[in-house]
């Protein structure tokens, strides 16, 4: 699961390590579900480790079934608010931003968030 993470009018993106799958792209923190656990465990959890941030769960976005070359995933995505702004620590990112929908396509996305992208933007857009 991944979650999107809004403060102030941004939200949060994150760029995977060079060495990884994916690497370089920018994705939604998150992780894989652990075994026990609900996948909103694990988003806290996986927020927790990767960026020692806690959040309020808001609502589910449409999960989207990928299969790239060598792997599949559901990515399951998340619509969080932030609840406490401390410094942000990157534990396990190249790289992270807070940006809004005007500048997304700025960014490389996962073919897996391409979807993901276009609701959260209808999403957004039907709020105004
Ligand atoms: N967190 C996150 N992962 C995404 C997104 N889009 C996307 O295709 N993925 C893929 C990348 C990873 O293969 C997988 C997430 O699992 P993970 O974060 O535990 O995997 P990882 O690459 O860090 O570790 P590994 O198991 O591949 O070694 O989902 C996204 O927006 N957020």
């Amino acid at each position: 699961m991944c979650a999107i993470i809004e403060r102030d009018g941004r939200f949060l993106i994150a760029q995977r390590p060079a060495r990884k799958s994916l690497g370089l792209k920018w994705e939604f923190p998150g992780g894989k579900v652990e075994a026990g656990e609900s996948d909103c465990d694990a988003l806290h959890r996986e927020l927790m480790e990767e960026l020692q941030i806690r959040v309020r769960i808001v609502e589910p976005l449409t999960p989207v079934f990928h299969a790239y070359e060598d792997f599949s995933l559901d990515l399951i995505p998340f619509r969080c608010t932030l609840l406490e702004s401390g410094r942000l620590e990157s534990h396990e990112h190249e790289a992270l931003r807070w940006i809004t929908l005007d500048e997304i396509d700025a960014f490389d996305f996962p073919e897996a968030d391409i979807p993901v992208l276009e609701e959260y933007r209808n999403m957004v857009n039907s709020e105004w």
